[in-house]
């Protein structure tokens, strides 16, 4: 992604936390972005410009419990195309599809359910911020597993300094790098 007023816009008033939620954790909130309407507005603008610049046309954002899930459906009705939540265990009803993985700060385990993205879909996973990548990579897993196409996993932030990276098996883009 190329350098634009409008991201230096953002950078401005995302807010660090040192120490959150635990020790050695340098934590960047996201959530000033959302309550500013104007800087908001330009970081939607930015990730929907981002996903019409991708060589083959998306059928479905994909969006992760929980921050992912202020981003992709705002993202999805722009594009009009349909969102899919992917949750973290015991949170959706049906039948699933689960994974277990590890993030920064913690493990955890996420699902999917198993019939809301089909055979051959062409998804872009979305997020607001990339860290060790343990969290992507278990949404990748997930989409293996309904065979969806991953065109792209976007996310707003991305950490890029961090010990531990794990390897993201689709194409990453972020916004923000710190
Ligand atoms: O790259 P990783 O090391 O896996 O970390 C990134 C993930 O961590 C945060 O989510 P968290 O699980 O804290 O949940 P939340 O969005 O519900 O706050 C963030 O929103 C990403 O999903
Ligand atoms: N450093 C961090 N800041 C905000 N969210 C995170 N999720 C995982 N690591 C994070």
């Amino acid at each position: 992604m190329t350098t634009d007023k409008r991201i230096e816009d953002i950078k401005k008033i995302i807010r660090d936390y040192q120490d959150f939620p635990k020790p050695g954790v340098l934590f960047r909130d996201v959530f000033p972005v959302v309550k500013d309407p104007s800087c908001f507005k330009k970081l939607t603008d930015l990730l929907v410009e981002h996903i019409n610049s991708l060589p083959e046309k998306v059928d479905v954002i994909v969006g992760l419990e929980s921050r992912g899930f202020i981003f992709g459906p705002i993202i999805a009705q722009a594009l009009n195309i349909g969102f899919v939540p992917v949750r973290k265990a015991g949170k959706l009803p049906g039948e699933l599809i689960q994974v277990e993985y590890s993030l920064e700060y913690g493990k955890d385990k996420f699902e999917i359910q198993k019939d809301a993205v089909t055979e051959g879909q062409k998804v872009v996973v979305v997020d607001d911020l990339l860290a060790t990548g343990g969290t992507m990579k278990a949404a990748c897993q997930l989409m293996d597993k309904v065979k969806a196409k991953v065109l792209d996993c976007l996310v707003v932030i991305e950490l890029t300094d961090l010990n531990g990276r794990q390897k993201v098996p689709y194409q990453m883009s972020s916004l923000i790098k710190y």
